[in-house]
């Protein structure tokens, strides 16, 4: 049986734990908390990130890196994307040096403006062709369940990518592969300052119209900083744009939707921060993924006015119609 670690005890590192299990693989899951590994191997749960549910027997947990590594034939991170760099700092030591690192992070760093696939390069010293990314319409709870959904498996190499495709293919999860590794990576990340906006227009009270705009123009504006990185435009047609998009903004299981929500409702950043404990990515990838629309003179005015609102500088309502009043022009991609 094949061997696959698991870095990060949360929903989504314990989700697609059971997806490598109902693949027919033995996971090895480490957590930061020595005492949620002891619940997980002991009751076969993990009651913090998905209570109730039952999980495989072919998962075991381990708050030691070096053990949660040790005969992987692929390691998956699975930790937020902001401590991803001093996590990786740790664990450079113990990860297995030729086998795939597989990110399922979808944030961009703060200060640096890197994606997770550059972090990783930058850390470990991997080449693209050991660095994937596995991004998609993907809510964790839906898929711990067993309830059937697509995904996108991304790297520059077609066989890693590959072998990773049959890694996870369970009777219950179906992935595509892909080259375009910044793309994909870009929709996961972006999609969550957008889900952040629609959010807000549902705390506000708004209906269909208003979410399907702000959803429709937040791809023009993926897609557009995404081609100006080198990515190719149809991945934002894909599972790992429009389908990852969709899906988080329709979702009420979605954290970056439901942050936003609260936004639109008139709590503050902090308010809502505090009573998760819960990462919604796109909090902080706000503003580093405008920091990379600035660089690459990009305009994206959602993401731009989701970073006012997060830094408290512009009320969500002020944000809706902020938008609304930009001068009028011709709808095209470019
Ligand atoms: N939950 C989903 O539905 C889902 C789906 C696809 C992708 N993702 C992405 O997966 C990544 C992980 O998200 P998640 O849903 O598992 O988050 P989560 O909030 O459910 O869990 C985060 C995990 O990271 C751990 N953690 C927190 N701070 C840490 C630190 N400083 N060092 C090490 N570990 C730390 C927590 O203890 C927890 O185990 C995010 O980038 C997210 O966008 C999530
Ligand atoms: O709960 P969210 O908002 O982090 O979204 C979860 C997944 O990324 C959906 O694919």
């Amino acid at each position: 049986m094949t061997k696959v670690a698991v870095f990060g005890a949360g929903s989504w590192g314990t989700a697609f734990a059971t997806v490598l299990a109902n693949a027919g693989n033995q996971v090895s899951i480490w957590g930061r908390r020595e005492s949620l590994c002891e619940v997980i191997n002991s009751q076969h749960e993990n009651p913090d990130y998905l209570p109730g549910l039952r999980l495989p027997d072919a998962i075991t947990a381990t708050h030691d890196p070096a053990a949660a590594a040790d005969g992987a034939e692929a390691v998956v991170l699975a930790v937020p994307s902001q401590s991803l760099r001093a996590n990786l700092s740790e664990w450079a030591g113990v990860l297995p040096s030729a086998v795939p690192l597989v990110s399922l992070m979808k944030g961009v760093e703060v200060g640096t403006t890197k994606r997770m696939s550059e972090v990783i390069a930058e850390l470990t010293g991997a080449g693209p062709e050991r660095i994937a990314v596995v991004s998609g319409p993907n809510l964790a709870r839906e898929i711990a369940e067993g309830q059937p959904a697509a995904s996108v498996v991304a790297c520059a190499d077609e066989g890693t990518a590959t072998r990773l495709q049959k890694l996870c293919h369970s009777p219950t999860f179906r992935p595509y592969t892909n080259n375009d590794v910044i793309g994909c990576e870009l929709g996961g990340a972006t999609k969550n300052v957008i889900a952040l906006a629609v959010g807000m227009a549902i705390g506000l009270g708004f209906g269909d119209n208003a979410r399907a705009s702000v959803i429709t123009r937040g791809l023009v504006e993926t897609a557009r900083l995404g081609t100006a990185l080198g990515a190719d435009e149809h991945t934002f047609s894909g599972l790992a744009g429009l389908g990852d998009l969709v899906a988080t903004c329709s979702s009420p299981l979605s954290r970056n939707r439901t942050f936003g929500e609260k936004l639109g409702q008139g709590l503050t950043v902090a308010e809502i921060a505090g009573a998760t404990r819960q990462v919604a990515e796109g909090v902080k990838s706000c503003s580093s993924i405008t920091d990379l629309a600035h660089h690459h003179d990009v305009e994206m005015p959602i993401a731009e006015h989701v970073t006012r609102v997060v830094a408290g500088e512009m009320t969500p309502k002020d944000m809706l119609f902020s938008l609304i009043s930009r001068s009028a022009k011709s709808e095209r991609w470019g």
